[in-house]
């Protein structure tokens, strides 16, 4: 069972990386759970605003969870209540099963070297299940493929049940039809109570989100719903005017133009 949700705030005066700036200047607060996509050009700062969001990179601001400052939460309750799926993930798996992968979710909820409890394996298995890796959960995660480890990294993100889910560029490797899968995974979680905040470079399923966050330069340029006109010229502007967006079948579509 996942906790309660938990409002999500930012307030980012600057990140410098090596010494660069690289984000400065954006407020954002999540106070409803939701799904919203984070879309920008290369270099604007998506991966770097959303690992600043998930505690994994100091900055000069505050971020705070629940209303208090989120470095006063345990390392544990903090995992608890914020996922992470990074991009082009590197976890060192050698060995490890894809059921293996996946329970390391779990280990917020675990007490110190106590074995994973049935409630640990039901969530790993609907994890698993719901991203349609169930069938491989024997197999050592080195000896798949790119989408079919993204879909066991993805269930790993999942089995958390966390109120807050943070992905960056989780459909990397993926195929249309497991695309749709995450896109009905992530408006499901959604309505449960979870705030998804995805990085990504498919602006036709970006369009899909109830918000969007356009992200220029290392600063959000706007924020606002996909079928907004100013958030269709924001995207135009940012994506230098090669773009169109037209809605098709009752959904807003990006063309190249
Ligand atoms: N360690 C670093 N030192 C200096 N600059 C960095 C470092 N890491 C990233 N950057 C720069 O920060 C900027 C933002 O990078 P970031 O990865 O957040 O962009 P992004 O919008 O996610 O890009 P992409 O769409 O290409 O994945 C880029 O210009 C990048 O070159």
């Amino acid at each position: 069972m996942s906790l309660p949700f938990r409002p999500l705030s930012l307030t980012l005066q600057q990140l410098q990386l090596d010494g660069q700036r690289v984000l400065h200047d954006i407020a954002l607060h999540f106070d409803t759970p939701g799904w919203l996509a984070v879309v920008g050009p290369n270099g604007a700062g998506k991966s770097t605003l959303l690992r600043a969001l998930a505690g994994l990179l100091p900055f000069e601001g505050q971020r705070l969870l629940g209303g208090q400052d989120a470095q006063q939460l345990t390392p544990s309750e903090h995992a608890r209540t914020l996922a992470w799926l990074g991009q082009s993930e590197s976890i060192r798996t050698e060995g490890l099963r894809a059921a293996e992968v996946v329970m390391l979710g779990r280990l917020p909820h675990q007490a110190w070297l106590a074995p994973p409890s049935t409630q640990d394996h039901a969530a790993v298995e609907q994890a698993m299940r719901q991203t349609q890796c169930w069938d491989w959960r024997d197999r050592a995660l080195h000896t798949l493929s790119g989408g079919e480890r993204q879909r066991v990294l993805l269930a790993r993100a999942l089995a958390v049940q966390s109120p807050l889910l943070l992905m960056d560029e989780p459909l990397a490797h993926l195929d249309p039809p497991h695309q749709s899968d995450w896109v009905d995974i992530v408006r499901a979680r959604a309505q449960t109570g979870t705030l998804v905040l995805s990085v990504l470079h498919e602006l036709n399923v970006a369009l899909q989100a109830q918000s969007i966050i356009v992200m220029q330069a290392g600063r959000v340029v706007h924020h606002g719903a996909p079928g907004d006109p100013a958030t269709h010229a924001a995207l135009q502007a940012v994506f230098e005017q090669r773009l169109l967006i037209v809605r098709v079948h009752e959904r807003w579509v990006a063309l190249n133009a």
